[in-house]
């Protein structure tokens, strides 16, 4: 098996700053990251908190209304997105959804449906799939266009915990098998998939970022849901300094209220230490007063609590306490 590490290439896309405003409302502001060949990444948060909205400007379905989206030329982007506008009264195989949006050849298709083991499925009618075997072939439509980046919005909604397992391990193993960079998208603000390198927490904003800690290590979790469970799942633990208030403000640790939560605002101790500054997705900074790794709206104090694991910089190199 080919295992690709993303160290040493430039990143597939990376946003620096990145904001989308709509009607006069900020969706995302502030938002860093990238993601390089055989990376994964994953954004978290709840509902509404800007994650489809971000993975569109990571691939240029929306332009970034600040700060700047960089893709490397000619980037083959493989997008599930969370919503497909299907008539599901009408019959439709696996096989021509696989072939709505583009010519594929035969044998492309054949090659997707076994990498995602629904080859037996390839005459079967869409509307009667399970939740898993639909995001399987939602799957292999993005897979046979051999993407350099898979961007999976929700790939397990609908799916069963042992089904949850089962498509983590088929995004790993498509990842150590093509090498393509994968920005997955999750409203489970706790478990992520194990390989995840870099998990970003947003809402509105990035509210941390980290390495998940690994459920393998966690003698409780593994006697909860076996260890097959501990090698694809990992719990990502983490604490917010701030309370989002429901007009929209920030409520910080000190009692303070803000519009948002920016670098900047002036109301956290790190300000000194970054203003101005930007950090990718792994540039993480140790702070020696709060002992926590830093992304870029980390500016705001925010910290993940990786539980005695360490977050690391792409190269492995640069640690930071957590
Ligand atoms: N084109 C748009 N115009 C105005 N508001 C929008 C637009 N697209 C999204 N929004 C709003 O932006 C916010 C973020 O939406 P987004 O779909 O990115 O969130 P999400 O984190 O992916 O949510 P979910 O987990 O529910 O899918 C929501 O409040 C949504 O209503």
């Amino acid at each position: 098996m080919l295992k690709f590490r993303s160290s040493d290439q430039p990143p597939l896309v990376s946003l620096v700053n990145a904001g989308v405003r709509r009607n006069g409302r900020w969706l995302v502001r502030g938002v860093e990251f990238s993601v390089s060949r055989g990376e994964i990444v994953t954004l978290i948060g709840p509902n509404g908190s800007g994650k489809s909205t971000t993975a569109k400007a990571a691939i240029g379905v929306l332009k970034p209304d600040e700060g700047s989206v960089a893709r490397t030329a000619g980037l083959k982007v493989g997008y599930v997105p969370q919503k497909l506008s299907i008539d599901w009264t009408l019959p439709l195989t696996v096989e021509r959804l696989m072939t709505l949006t583009g010519p594929l050849k035969g044998r492309e298709i054949e090659e997707a449906l076994a990498a995602t083991g629904i080859s037996h499925l390839a005459r079967a009618e869409v509307q009667h799939l399970s939740g898993g075997e639909f995001q399987r072939a939602l799957l292999a439509r993005a897979l046979a266009r051999r993407p350099d980046l898979l961007v999976l919005d929700e790939p397990v909604q609908g799916v069963d915990f042992s089904g949850e397992i089962a498509l983590y391990d088929l995004i790993k193993s498509i990842r150590n098998s093509t090498g393509c960079g994968i920005l997955l998208i999750s409203h489970d603000l706790h478990v992520v998939m194990a390989e995840t390198d870099t998990v970003i927490c947003l809402n509105g904003h990035v509210c941390c970022r980290g390495t998940p800690q690994m459920v393998s290590q966690s003698p409780e979790y593994v006697k909860l849901f076996g260890s097959r469970a501990a090698q694809s799942l990992a719990i990502y633990s983490h604490h917010h300094d701030h309370t989002h208030l429901p007009d929209g403000r920030v409520q910080h640790e000190d009692g303070s209220v803000t519009e948002h939560c920016h670098p900047g605002d002036g109301h956290h101790h790190s300000d000194r230490h970054h203003s101005g500054q930007h950090h990718g997705a792994h540039d993480h900074v140790d702070d020696e007063d709060h002992g926590h790794s830093h992304g870029a709206d980390c500016d705001c104090g925010h910290h993940a609590r990786l539980q005695g694991f360490d977050a690391k910089s792409s190269d492995g190199k640069e640690k930071s306490r957590v």
